[in-house]
């Protein structure tokens, strides 16, 4: 499902220009972020690709068929094109949170089963069940956004617009959001969402178009854009917070140049050859000091010697463990384990804990982390999870990551392509009854 606008154009009736010739053709199947300055005219755009308004001159195609406003023109485009306002209360309108998702399939003619069927898939997707007879007002901003977000689903766009999905909601709640965004993306949809959080666009986006003043001012993958230091100061806007550190890193020599990390372990990897280790080192020596460790091999290192002389101490953990300097490029693979929690088995649960002698353990999305909260599993992350594990699993620690539904193949799939990119070698796999089943998917 393409979508695509052709020289738009577009005025309130107090003659404010919004939308002065904008013409794109959205990346079907990507991430994509309309970043600019408040009044750029982002929501302004967002209302004329689903047909809320009516350009002035210019034209949005679907599929590159120009858009019919017509009632069931109109009703057609926005079953393919859902969007979520900015402010979830210009959204929810409904008595209760099951008549708001159900709304939309309704409206589409399902049958009061189907629309049963769906509503309740979407509550127990978002984790709204508790809440589905409340009225979506007396709701906090994070459930409000999520039962927004679910009653666009409950329509199945294939394109999903999101206006400043993540503003008001703390970093967990919009952490969680990503989370549902991912998941959405990996299942093929087209995601779109606008924001002045340039960090976020960066890191998130495949696409990015930067808008100022009405106009379209660039377009391209979020490093191709971002990197253009100028233009996005004119645009007042800031460069993302990693680029600035990557930078300051390289001109000191500390990072590999011409690198664009997105995140934390993309950025680890562009620094020079210091490695780490996690070791068991005496207790007395403290954090700057030196440790001989002399050559490792065997159990600690998988892939060959090293050389741990002189090694400094770096950070101390409680366990009696430590991370060491190390002189050569190869590390201790740690590991990064995938488990299902929706077929969450206490005694298989507790035996993984100890064969595979897990010590870091983070929770994705709403679900895995309530079961793991219900069943008094010591979660020790739960916001930016995957960064997280693969950060800790790269200095030796061995993580187990607890998650959900389509969040199992996003999970699997980013860490692959960690590990793919990077070349560091980490043992990674899925554990549990449901392995098997989730390795091959990704197979697929
Ligand atoms: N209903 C309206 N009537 C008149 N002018 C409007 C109306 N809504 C928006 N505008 C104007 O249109 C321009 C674009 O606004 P728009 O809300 O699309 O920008 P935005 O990029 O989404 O901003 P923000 O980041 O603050 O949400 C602004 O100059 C704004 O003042």
């Amino acid at each position: 499902m393409i979508l695509e606008t052709k020289n738009l154009e577009f005025s309130y009736p107090d003659g404010t220009k919004a939308i002065d010739d904008i013409s794109i053709t959205i990346p079907e199947g990507k991430k994509v972020s309309f970043v600019g300055k408040n009044g750029s005219g982002k929501s302004t755009l967002f209302l004329l690709l689903n047909g809320t308004l009516k350009p002035k001159s210019g034209k949005v195609l679907l599929d590159g068929k120009e858009v019919n406003y017509s009632a069931s023109g109109l009703r057609e485009l926005r079953k393919k094109v859902g969007i979520v306002f900015q402010n979830s209360d210009d959204q929810l309108f409904a008595p209760t949170v099951y008549q708001d998702i159900g709304f939309g399939p309704l409206n589409l003619g399902y049958s009061k089963e189907e629309v049963g069927e769906i509503v309740g898939k979407m509550l127990d997707h978002f984790g709204l069940q508790a809440i589905k007879d409340k009225p979506p007002h007396h709701l906090s901003g994070g459930q409000k956004k999520r039962v927004a977000i679910a009653g666009v689903l409950a329509m199945d766009p294939d394109i999903i617009i999101l206006d400043e999905p993540l503003s008001n909601l703390d970093p967990v709640g919009a952490d969680e959001i990503l989370d549902i965004l991912n998941e959405l993306n990996d299942l093929g949809k087209t995601i779109i969402i606008s924001t002045h959080d340039v960090d976020l666009a960066y890191k998130w986006s495949d696409y990015v178009y930067l808008l100022a003043d009405s106009k379209l001012v660039d377009e391209g993958s979020s490093g191709a854009v971002f990197s253009k230091e100028e233009q996005v100061r004119n645009s007042s806007l800031k460069s993302p917070f990693i680029f600035d550190v990557y930078k300051e890193l390289e001109k000191r020599w500390l990072a590999t140049g011409n690198e664009q990390p997105k995140d934390i372990p993309e950025l680890v990897q562009t620094l020079r050859s210091i490695d780490l280790m996690r070791v068991e080192v005496n207790p007395e020596i403290k954090v700057g000091e030196c440790v001989n460790l002399g050559v490792l091999f065997g159990d600690f290192t998988q892939e060959g010697l090293y050389e741990a002389v002189n090694s400094r101490v770096l950070f101390r953990n409680d366990d009696g463990t430590a991370v060491v300097e190390l002189k050569r490029r190869v590390l201790k693979p740690g590991a990064i384990y995938v488990y299902d929690m929706d077929n969450f088995d206490r005694e298989e649960f507790d035996k993984i804990i100890e064969e595979y002698d897990i010590d870091f353990i983070g929770a994705m999305g709403k679900k895995s982390k309530d079961t793991a909260e219900s069943n008094g599993i010591n979660v020790v992350c739960n916001s930016g999870v995957i960064d997280k594990s693969i950060l800790n699993a790269i200095t030796g620690s061995r993580c187990l990551i607890l998650t959900s539904e389509g969040m199992v193949s996003h999970t699997m799939k980013r860490v692959r392509e960690y590990i793919q990119n990077s070349g560091i070698r980490l043992i990674f796999s899925p554990v549990g009854k449901s392995a098997a089943e989730i390795g091959e998917e990704q197979n697929k």
